[in-house]
Parts: structure tokens; C-alpha cells; sequence
């Protein structure tokens, strides 16, 4: 990596606060209290159902918390719709599936949102459209359907899509996960690019490879908890607790 780690001085991009959720009777997150800066790159791990997407999702909104606080950008999440507005315009997000409208192009795919959400004119979201397809390296398929793609183009697509809004934070939810092991690498170049970039990253991910390599910050999280947090380094080497040992020994074995 290229870039620089973040000082302690670099503006606070997200804080969660002593965060709990639930989904009825089950908690799925408990007592969540993390710090991220602008331009870190975080990995999230932990085994299946530890509450890693719910994590992510509560932070651009897409779930509700009932207890703590989460800041993005200096807003407080709430309810209030402007809120989520607001929220929604700081923080990109990429599924492990896509997720792209299938009766419009890769550009049309890109336009929509910057269009529909935030009011920008049709030309300067094509304009944006075609910039961010171009740096994903996809332009040559803007006019395509996403039906007509691989699932590593529609990925990058969906990518250059969650930019066109121009966040400030990227999540990224196991976005490497739906697809061929051959179409992985180019999707982690990309991510690997906006890293160096200084984007401010989320990732979900069990490529622990591209956390080695791009992560500041790899977080282990169990059981709706944040179990460990270290620079890669360190949570590769020296993994402190029991739960992380086993996570990773498991890794490694598949
Ligand atoms: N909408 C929902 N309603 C009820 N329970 C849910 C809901 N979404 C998630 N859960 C539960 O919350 C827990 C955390 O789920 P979550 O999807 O956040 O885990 P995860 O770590 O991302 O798992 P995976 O790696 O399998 O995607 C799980 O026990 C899951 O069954």
C-alpha cells in the first residue's frame, strides 16, 4: 500500500456508540462502540451470523438500532427521514448480489440514483456515469444490460453505481463472495484502488488476503459482539482471543 496510515488527527468519519439491535427478542448487536476515521480502510470479519451485514446495514440505514448512537459524517442517525437522506448520500453501498436494475443499462444503472436521490441534471450524472465506469474499467459496456455481463463487470458496475453519489464512506457486504474465483481479482482490484484512493472503507469480507494487504484495521466480531480489533500484522500473527484462533484457523483450512 501506498497510501498512508491515518493519524490519530484525521477527522472522525463514524462513530458507534454502546450500540445495540435487535430483531424482535433476539439481539443480534450487542454494546457496539467503534471509531472510524476518514480514509481508514476497515476489514470486518467473524464467522456466519456474528452480525457483520446487520452492522454495516445500521449504518447507512438500511436497519434501525434501538439503543446507543451511530454518527456518520457529524449526522445522527434517526428516524427522521431527512436523516436518512442525508445518510444515504454519505455512505455506497455494494451487495454480494449486485443488486443492479435489470431493465436498465450499466449507464442508465449509474445515472439513476444521482438523478432520482440528490437532483442532479441528466448530463452531469452521465458525465459522472461515464467517469466512474471509466475508472472500473467497464465503459466499453455502458450500453449493455447487466443480464449481458459477467458477474465480476456487474459488481464493478455496481461499484461505479454506489460512487456516482459521491459518499464519503463505502460498505462493502461480502462483495466478492457471489462470484467465480476468477472474477474475484479484478473485483478486489477495484476495491484495492479506491483504497488507494483514501476512500473511507467497510468491508465485510473473508478474503483475508486483500485485509493483509489494503485493511488498517481488521475487526473480529462474534455473536453480535466486536470481539478483537488489531492492524493486520498484528491480527494475523498474534490473534489474541480464542474465538479469533479458531476463526482463523478455519480460514486458512478452507
Ligand atoms: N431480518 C432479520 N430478522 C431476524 N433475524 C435476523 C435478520 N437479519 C439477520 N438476523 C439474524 O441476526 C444475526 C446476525 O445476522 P447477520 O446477517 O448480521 O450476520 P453475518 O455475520 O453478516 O452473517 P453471514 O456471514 O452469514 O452473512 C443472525 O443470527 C441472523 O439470523
Amino acid at each position: 500500500m501506498t497510501s498512508p496510515m491515518p493519524t490519530q488527527a484525521a477527522e472522525t468519519m463514524i462513530t458507534m456508540a454502546q450500540v445495540e439491535k435487535w430483531y424482535g427478542s433476539f439481539q443480534a448487536l450487542h454494546d457496539i462502540n467503534m471509531t472510524v476515521r476518514s480514509g481508514e480502510r476497515i476489514v470486518l470479519c467473524g464467522p456466519s451470523g456474528s452480525g457483520k451485514s446487520t452492522l454495516i446495514r445500521c449504518i447507512n440505514h438500511l436497519e434501525t438500532y434501538q439503543k446507543g448512537e451511530i454518527r456518520v459524517g457529524g449526522i445522527v442517525l434517526s428516524d427522521q427521514a431527512k436523516t436518512i437522506d442525508a445518510i444515504r448520500r454519505e455512505v455506497g453501498m455494494v451487495f454480494q448480489q449486485f443488486n443492479l436494475f435489470p431493465h436498465l443499462t450499466v449507464l442508465q444503472n449509474c445515472m439513476l440514483a444521482p438523478m432520482k436521490a440528490i437532483g442532479v441534471g441528466r448530463a452531469e450524472a452521465e458525465e459522472r456515469a461515464r467517469g466512474l465506469l471509466e475508472r472500473v474499467k467497464i465503459l466499453e459496456q455502458a450500453d449493455k444490460y447487466p443480464v449481458q455481463l459477467s458477474g465480476g463487470q456487474q459488481q464493478r458496475v455496481a461499484i461505479a453505481r454506489a460512487l456516482c453519489m459521491r459518499p464519503k464512506v463505502m460498505l462493502f457486504d461480502e462483495p466478492t463472495s457471489a462470484l467465480d474465483p476468477e472474477m474475484v481479482k479484478e473485483v478486489l482490484d477495484t476495491m484495492i484502488a479506491l483504497a488507494d484512493e483514501g476512500m473511507t472503507m467497510i468491508c465485510v469480507t473473508h478474503e483475508m488476503g486483500f485485509a493483509r494487504q489494503v485493511a488498517d484495521r481488521v475487526i473480529f466480531m462474534a455473536s453480535g459482539a466486536i470481539v478483537e480489533e488489531a492492524a493486520p500484522a498484528e491480527f494475523f500473527t498474534n490473534p489474541r482471543h480464542e474465538r479469533t484462533r479458531k476463526f482463523l484457523g478455519e480460514i486458512l483450512r478452507k
